[in-house]
């Protein structure tokens, strides 16, 4: 069937990439539609597109080129299109038909206007697992102490959780309906809730976390853990399920279940390699005494408490001793869970005890941004959207509206958004290409401002976003 658009026309060369069992299959000239974006969008985009062409040339002589598609979103798409066409329907065909794009940042007001356009492309291409890698790259100043220990990557899952958007403004007919519904029907019907009641002038959101979604995300990061060397073959579930139990503990629940039943072989949990350990340090240790190790305060518990957690060592035991036990459970990728406030600190003060940090949408929002602040800033932080037939790469970043147009901003985020894709598409040898000239240009002192400001003795002046990108690819050839 031929694809039609109404404004843009696609290169008159090149070839689509398709999927198959969710995974692409590229071809060596794929045409890759791209946004280049609100803001520093403008400075960012030309810097990283020189910077990929120039890493394939060198890398495959020829053999291989992206033929690049100009699409519209945010203001841009605005101005083509017209007023409050910020995503039109030529960009949503584009990217379905091509499969793989990349994309500068895009605007979303606060308070009120459009909704977010990033959110609104993860969740139309339902690119489930936003993937975002922080690691260190020597020379970069830091704010952390030792920020070459961290080296994680946020699985954060991308669809679902409040980005959904529904939510009523406070004072509205549907809030105050919503409300009044709440607090005589449901709330009172429920008598966990006791005689709460929700202030009848609050605004009112919905978090909704699913099983599906919250195991599909998790079997991705068990995935990718199980390509990583020891001791990185770990995935921490990340929540909230203290507070928000049938939500955010749910998730935690839904992680654990899915590592158990579909990776059973390969997966221990870190509850489970406790009561191993225990067990092979002490062959004749009690059910009782196992549990007393692995529950901190057991002998304060209720009979009925105790019980539970005896339970569960004994099906442990009785279910994986033979697979897991005598230390095999050493060799398998490690799950467990960390409450979210605990991770936050967790990432500072023990870097290298994390790899894969499997989240919720919110969570994973905060805590991308937060662990790109430790090896170097928002300038050094790259993403990507994968889904499973389609993927959107994208900075971890904003479209930092202060420094738009000014060519002083960092475009190594979206740079390495790029490598990312290259490495998705099989194209290592381009993707370790820029790798290797952005480790040379940093170790050279050659910086944008972000990095300049902080760097010992401080760089003055800084180079600019696209002196940046030529100061890439003179290192490839180092
Ligand atoms: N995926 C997307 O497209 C995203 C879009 N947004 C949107 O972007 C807009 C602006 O958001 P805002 O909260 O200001 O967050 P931003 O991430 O855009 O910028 C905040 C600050 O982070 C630093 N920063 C950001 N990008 C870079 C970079 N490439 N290099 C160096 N430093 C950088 C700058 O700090 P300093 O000035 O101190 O150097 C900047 O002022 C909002 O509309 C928001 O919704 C936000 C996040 C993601
Ligand atoms: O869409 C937006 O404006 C913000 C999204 C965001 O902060 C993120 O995805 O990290
Ligand atoms: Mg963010």
């Amino acid at each position: 069937m031929t694809v039609s658009y109404e404004k843009i026309t696609p290169p008159t060369t090149g070839s689509t990439i398709t999927f198959s069992d969710g995974k692409p299959l590229v071809p060596d000239d794929p045409i890759i539609p791209f946004i280049r974006g609100d803001g520093t969008g403008v400075d960012i985009w030309p810097a990283t597109e020189k910077v990929i062409d120039a890493a394939i040339a060198t890398a495959y002589a020829g053999q291989r080129k992206i033929h690049w598609f100009k699409v519209y979103a945010g203001d841009e798409a605005c101005e083509i299109y017209g007023t409050y066409q910020y995503l039109p329907q030529d960009t949503l065909t584009a990217i379905k038909e091509y499969g793989i794009a990349i994309k500068g940042p895009l605007t979303t007001p606060i308070g009120g206007g459009i909704r977010s356009l990033n959110v609104a492309l993860r969740q139309i291409f339902d690119l489930y697992a936003c993937v975002r890698p922080c690691r260190y790259y020597a020379g970069t100043p830091s704010p952390h102490k030792t920020p070459e220990k961290l080296d994680v990557i946020v699985y954060r899952e991308n669809t679902e959780d409040i980005y959904l958007g529904i939510e009523w403004k406070q004072g509205t007919e549907i809030a105050d309906k919503l409300i009044n519904y709440l607090n005589t029907e449901l709330i009172p019907a429920t008598p966990e809730h006791g005689k709460k009641q929700i202030p009848l002038d609050a605004g009112i959101g919905i978090k909704p976390i699913s099983k599906t979604g919250s195991q599909r995300l998790v079997r991705r990061a068990i995935e990718r853990a199980l390509t990583l060397p020891k001791p990185k073959n770990q995935v921490t579930l990340v929540h909230k399920g203290n507070i928000m139990k049938y939500t955010e503990g749910a998730f935690r629940d839904w992680g654990y279940e899915l590592a158990k039943s579909e990776f059973r072989d390969v997966c221990v949990t870190e509850m489970e390699s406790w009561i191993l350990s225990n067990k092979e340090k002490n062959p004749d240790l009690s059910i009782e005494d196992n549990a007393r190790m692995v529950e901190p305060g057991y002998d304060a518990l209720t009979d009925e408490k105790k019980a539970k957690i005896c339970q569960e060592v004994t099906s442990v035991l009785d279910a994986i001793w033979e697979t897991h036990g005598k230390g095999q459970w050493q060799d398998k990728i490690m799950v467990n869970d960390r409450i979210a406030d605990s991770i936050f600190q967790q990432i500072q003060t023990r870097p290298d005890e994390y790899s894969i940090l499997a989240t919720m949408n919110l969570n994973g929002d905060y805590l991308s941004d937060a662990a790109a602040a430790i090896v170097g800033g928002l300038g050094m932080g790259p993403g990507a959207n994968i889904g499973d037939t389609c993927a959107i790469f994208e900075a971890t970043h904003g479209t930092a509206p202060k420094h738009a147009g000014l060519d002083r901003i960092n475009p190594g985020s979206v740079i390495l958004s790029g490598v990312m894709m290259l490495e998705y598409m099989g194209w290592q040898e381009a993707a370790d290409l820029i790798k290797k000239g952005i480790a040379a240009a940093i170790a050279n002192r050659q910086v944008t401002y972000d990095l300049a400001r902080l760097m010992e003795p401080p760089v003055n002046p800084p180079l600019k976003c696209s002196e940046f990108a030529d100061a890439i690819i003179s290192h490839f050839g180092d």
